[in-house]
C-alpha cells in the first residue's frame, strides 16, 4: 500500500525504494498529495537561474519553405545563433502530434508495477527503459522528472519491445519527424557549402533516434527544485514537442556582451520546439550551436514534453566534417566514437555544457 503523508514525512518511509525501485516515480510522489518537497530534490543555488523576461528565440513559419529561400536562411542563422528556434506550419499534422500525447499520458497513467516492466533492472532491453530523474546514481539532488526512452532499432523491434499503450504513436510522430528533419538539415549543410547529403553524412547526421516521453507531475515546491537540469543535447537535432504548461527556458547571450540568461520557450499549440545537439556543433566545427537548456517544473499542473532525438549511428566516428577543415578550418574538436560520447553524457549528472568539453582539441 502507498504511504501515507504522516509517514512520508518521516525517515520509515523509504523515498528511493517508493521512487525508483517501486517505480512510482515522482508522479507516485506528486499523486500522494506531499505538500513539500523531498530534500533529495533541493537543488544547490547555482542551479537556479537568472531570467530574462523580453528576449525569446525565433518563431518560424515553414509554410513557404519551397518557394521562399529566405525561410531556409532565418533557420541556419537561428541555428547559428540561439542554437533553437519554434517552428509553425512545419508538415507534423497536428492530430499525429495530439496523438502521440495523448499515448504519453497512458502509459503515465499506468499503474507503477507495469511501468517498472520497463525499468533499467527489469526491460527485456536496453532500447527501452522506463526511469525517473536523469542520472540518479550520479547526482547530489534529483531532478522532477518520470520518462519512458525508446531507442529505435527497427519497426519489428519496436512493435515487440515499446508499451503498447505508445509505441503506435510514438514511431508515428518519429517517423513524421524525420521527414522535417532532411529538410532542415539540407539547408543546414546547403550553408556549410555541402551541397549532397550522401550515405555517410545521412548517418552522421541522421543515423539513429531516440524518443523519450518526459512527465513532469505537480511539484510541491517548484522553485527550490528542477525538472531537467541545464545541460545541452548530444543529437544532431531535437525535435521537441511540449504541451500547453511551459517551463522550458534557454540560455542567450553566453559569453557575448549583453546580459547572460534565460528565456522561457512560450508553447505555442501545434508548434515544435528544435534544437542543435552536440553532434550538429562538433560535425558544423562550431558553427552551429548547441545550446544550454533546463526545465523549470510547474506548481500546480503536471506537463509533458516529447523530444525525439535525431543522432549519429553509435559506431559513427564523429568529429568536423572533411569539407570544413579541406576549406581551411582549424579543427575545435577530435574524432570521437559517437557511442562514447553518448555514454560519457549518460553517466554524469547534467553539468551545461561540459560535456562537449570531451570532445574539444
Ligand atoms: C550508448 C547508448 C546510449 C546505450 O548503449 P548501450 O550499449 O545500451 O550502453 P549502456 O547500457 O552501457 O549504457 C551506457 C550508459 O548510459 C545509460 N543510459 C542508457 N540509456 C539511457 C537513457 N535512455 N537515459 C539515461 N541513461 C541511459 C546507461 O544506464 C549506462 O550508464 P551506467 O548504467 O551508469 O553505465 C547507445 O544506444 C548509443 O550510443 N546511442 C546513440 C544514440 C543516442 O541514444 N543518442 C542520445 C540522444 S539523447 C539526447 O540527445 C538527450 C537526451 C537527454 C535525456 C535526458 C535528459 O534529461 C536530457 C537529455
Ligand atoms: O521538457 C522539455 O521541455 C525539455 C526536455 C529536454 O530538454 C530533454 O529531454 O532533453
Ligand atoms: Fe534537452
Amino acid at each position: 500500500m502507498a504511504p501515507t503523508l504522516a509517514e512520508s514525512a518521516t525517515d520509515s518511509f523509504d523515498l528511493t525504494d517508493f521512487v525508483i525501485n517501486q517505480g512510482n516515480g515522482v508522479k507516485g510522489l506528486s499523486d500522494l498529495g506531499i505538500k513539500s518537497l523531498p530534500i533529495q530534490y533541493i537543488q544547490p543555488q547555482e542551479a537556479l537561474i537568472n531570467i530574462i523576461p523580453n528576449e525569446s528565440i525565433p518563431v518560424i513559419d515553414m509554410s513557404n519553405w519551397e518557394n521562399d529561400p529566405k525561410i531556409a536562411e532565418s533557420v541556419c542563422e537561428a541555428a547559428e545563433r540561439f542554437g533553437f528556434f519554434q517552428l509553425v506550419n512545419h508538415g507534423v499534422p497536428l492530430e499525429v502530434l495530439e496523438g502521440v500525447e495523448d499515448a504519453t499520458h497512458g502509459f503515465f497513467g499506468l499503474p507503477a508495477a507495469v511501468k517498472r516492466t520497463y525499468s533499467k533492472e527489469l526491460s527485456p532491453s536496453n532500447s527501452v527503459r522506463f526511469g525517473t530523474s536523469f542520472s540518479p546514481d550520479s547526482e547530489k539532488a534529483l531532478e522532477w522528472k518520470d520518462y519512458l526512452s525508446l531507442f529505435y532499432v527497427s519497426d519489428d523491434e519496436a512493435n515487440a519491445l515499446w508499451p503498447p499503450q505508445c509505441k503506435d504513436e510514438c514511431l508515428e510522430y518519429m517517423k513524421k519527424a524525420e521527414i522535417l528533419c532532411k529538410k532542415l538539415l539540407t539547408a543546414l549543410m546547403e550553408r556549410l557549402n555541402i551541397k549532397e547529403i550522401d550515405e555517410k553524412k545521412e548517418s552522421l547526421l541522421m543515423g539513429s533516434r531516440r524518443i523519450n516521453l518526459n512527465y513532469y507531475p505537480r511539484c510541491p515546491n517548484p522553485q527550490l527544485t528542477v525538472g531537467v537540469g541545464r545541460h545541452s543535447d548530444v543529437s544532431s537535432l531535437t525535435f521537441l514537442l511540449q504541451d500547453e504548461i511551459g517551463g522550458l527556458y534557454v540560455r542567450v547571450n553566453e559569453g557575448k556582451g549583453d546580459e547572460d540568461g534565460w528565456v522561457h520557450v512560450p508553447p505555442i499549440k501545434g508548434s515544435l520546439v528544435i534544437n542543435v545537439g552536440d553532434a550538429l556543433q562538433i560535425l558544423s566545427n562550431g558553427r552551429y550551436r548547441s545550446v544550454e537548456h533546463c526545465v523549470i517544473a510547474s506548481g500546480s499542473k503536471n506537463r509533458i514534453s516529447i523530444p525525439v532525438f535525431v543522432n549519429p549511428k553509435p559506431t559513427d566516428v564523429i568529429g568536423p566534417l572533411p569539407e570544413l577543415l579541406a576549406a581551411g578550418e582549424k579543427p575545435k574538436y577530435k574524432n570521437i566514437l559517437y557511442s562514447d560520447y553518448v555514454k560519457h553524457f549518460f553517466r554524469k549528472a547534467h553539468d551545461g555544457k561540459k560535456t562537449v568539453e570531451f570532445a574539444e582539441v
